[in-house]
């Protein structure tokens, strides 16, 4: 078996537009479906927003953050907009930028003038689990951004981008280049691209299933579930 993907291009979707999540699913009916479907830990604790009503779906971009090294010439030589530019690649459209926090959550990862070249080439946003600088400037600029919190001071000689697109370690959870990231006030959830129909659809299910033990409660007998009469429902 081998230990990490080798092939980060996500699969070939035959000319069919990406999926959207479906009305009403949100991220914990996503975490129950991967967790049905696969047996890796998937979720992350909830992230902080600038505008948290706006939702994070896309296929992810990964940029490795390290703890900076003043002798790395080549990475600090390209800086954020080497490792950018490197991490969307040609069709940047749509992507969520995934900055890993590289053992310093607490530092800048970022701040609104670097980070206006997502919206710029239309990406949906970003998800870091460190934190980033100007928040209300990132929240004005119709992005989705999530991260571990706000930071003032500039993070340049604490961590620092050195890898682009491979697989990044975040919140404890693995992102590969191409894996679909969701994010909302809830937490946030990284499914991988071959399940990811499977996954929506399976999130549709669990929020149908769901919504039908809701009406079955609002009907069940108080007095005959005390009794132990009725197990119908067993939520
Ligand atoms: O965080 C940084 O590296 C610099 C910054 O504030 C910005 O880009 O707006
Ligand atoms: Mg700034």
């Amino acid at each position: 078996m081998p230990h990490a993907p080798q092939d980060h291009t996500p699969p070939d979707r035959g000319g069919r537009p990406l999926p959207v999540v479906p009305e009403g699913v949100g991220c914990a009916d996503l975490v129950d479906a991967m967790g049905r479907l696969h047996g890796h830990r998937a979720d992350l604790l909830p992230l902080t927003s600038p505008a948290p009503e706006r939702p994070l779906f896309g296929p992810a971009a990964t940029i490795a953050y390290l703890p900076f090294r003043d002798d790395f010439a080549e990475g600090n030589r390209l800086g954020f907009a080497g490792w950018f530019y490197r991490a969307v690649g040609e069709e940047p459209s749509g992507k969520v930028l995934v900055l890993s926090s590289g053992g310093y959550p607490d530092a800048s990862h970022g701040g609104a003038t670097k980070l206006s070249r997502l919206a710029n080439h239309g990406l949906a946003g970003l998800l870091t689990d460190g934190r980033l600088r100007d928040l209300d400037e990132l929240g004005a600029s119709g992005l989705s951004v999530w991260c571990s919190g706000e930071a003032t001071r500039w993070g340049g000689d604490t961590v620092a981008p050195y890898a682009a697109n491979v697989p990044v370690q975040v919140g404890g959870v693995t992102v590969a280049p191409g894996d679909f990231v969701y994010a909302d006030r809830s937490g946030a959830v990284v499914l991988p691209a071959a399940s990811l129909d499977r996954v929506l659809a399976e999130a549709q299910k669990i929020r149908e299933t769901d919504l039908g033990f809701l009406s079955s409660i609002r009907e069940e007998n108080p007095e005959a579930l005390r009794r132990g009469e009725d197990s119908s429902t067993e939520t």
